[in-house]
């Protein structure tokens, strides 16, 4: 490929631990291989809440902790070296979310974020200004300033804030539908739109495609800016042999009726959203590569658990590779 003679442009659209994980993988590539580039990431925001008046962005926050290097390895989630003394002393009192950990110095970020927005800050300067603390290898941007909040409607019409249908329930019950409030009202945050349009390569992470990928695309203006780009768009799936890399994806997909594989959610997600050059599916799921080319989306089989640094590197670098082989038009089949 051509690549030019500037620093690469590459924008991610991140949900949580997946996406965090990965876009550490991809700057380990870009270190190693020497490669410029300026990376931004657009984070979904239809997980956050307000919880005993503070704000707190569950996935800008796993985000903000992996590429800072203080995250908690196991959890995925959270700052390592925890304590929960404000949780302890909290639970007594018998309000808020019990179930919801809230460690302490994670409760810091949600102070410092909430008087930020309280003074009067965008969510955007608010993420600017945490991500200066810890100096970000990359530049981490909310999908919009307005809060938009992905609730759970159950079989019985219930309602519920999707951490509480996620954490709570375990994504006990198949919804009937997820409701993104706010999200008619919301646009793409400040630079969203210019990062997608300006890129050299557009990637969706192994994040869950429905609650966090899907969220991010549609906030209006985003998807439309995915159509606009001249960059290629490349995915890597979420799914490997019909089971979630991670989380509780598959109870998401049958929500909206699409089947948990690695091909469906492709074509569902280019399907809704106008976009998908390019997917990589896992070597176990090498059978779905025909399909996929068959419908337009040019596919790989790859090795995708992200099982340590080196591995999820190399998925990175695979899925940039395939990003530079659309984007020179050299794409080959078989
Ligand atoms: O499974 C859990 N995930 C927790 N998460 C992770 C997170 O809520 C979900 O995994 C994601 O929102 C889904 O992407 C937290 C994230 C935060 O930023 C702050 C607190 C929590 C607390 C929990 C928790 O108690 N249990």
């Amino acid at each position: 490929m051509t690549r030019p003679s500037r620093p690469l442009r590459l924008v991610v659209l991140s949900g949580g631990v997946g996406g965090a994980r990965f876009t550490r993988g991809l700057l380990a590539h870009l270190d190693r291989t020497g490669l410029e580039a300026d990376v931004t990431v657009v984070a979904n925001t239809g997980d956050d809440m307000t919880l005993h008046g503070l704000r707190i962005c569950p996935d800008l926050d796993t985000l903000m902790y992996t590429l800072a290097g203080v995250v908690h390895e196991e959890q995925g989630w959270g700052r390592r070296d925890e304590t929960r003394r404000v949780a302890d002393e909290l639970a007594p009192y018998g309000v808020g979310w019990e179930w919801f950990t809230l460690g302490d110095r994670d409760i810091a970020t949600h102070l410092a974020r909430t008087s930020l927005l309280a003074a009067g800050a965008t969510l955007s300067e608010a993420t600017a200004r945490l991500s200066a603390r810890w100096d970000l290898p990359v530049t981490l941007r909310p999908m919009a300033d307005e809060p938009v909040e992905t609730h759970v409607e159950l079989a019985d019409g219930s309602l519920l804030h999707f951490e509480e249908w996620w954490v709570r329930t375990r994504a006990a019950e198949v919804p009937r539908r997820f409701v993104q409030v706010g999200v008619d009202e919301a646009s793409a945050a400040p630079g969203v739109v210019e990062a997608i349009t300006g890129a050299d390569a557009v990637i969706v992470p192994p994040s869950n495609p429905v609650v966090s990928v899907g969220t991010i695309l549609g906030v209006p203006g985003i998807a439309e800016a995915l159509s606009a780009t001249a960059a290629p768009v490349v995915g890597v799936s979420p799914l490997i042999g019909g089971a979630p890399v991670r989380g509780m994806a598959d109870a998401c997909l049958a929500a909206i009726g699409v089947a948990a594989t690695a091909e469906a959610v492709a074509v569902d997600l280019r399907a809704r959203h106008g976009r998908l050059d390019g997917w990589l599916v896992d070597d176990a799921d090498a059978a779905a590569v025909a399909g996929l080319r068959e419908a337009g989306i040019e596919a790989l089989a790859r090795p995708l658990w992200m099982t340590d640094l080196d591995a999820t590197a190399a998925i990175a670098g695979a899925a940039l590779g395939l990003a530079f082989e659309l984007a020179a038009g050299l794409s080959q089949r078989g």
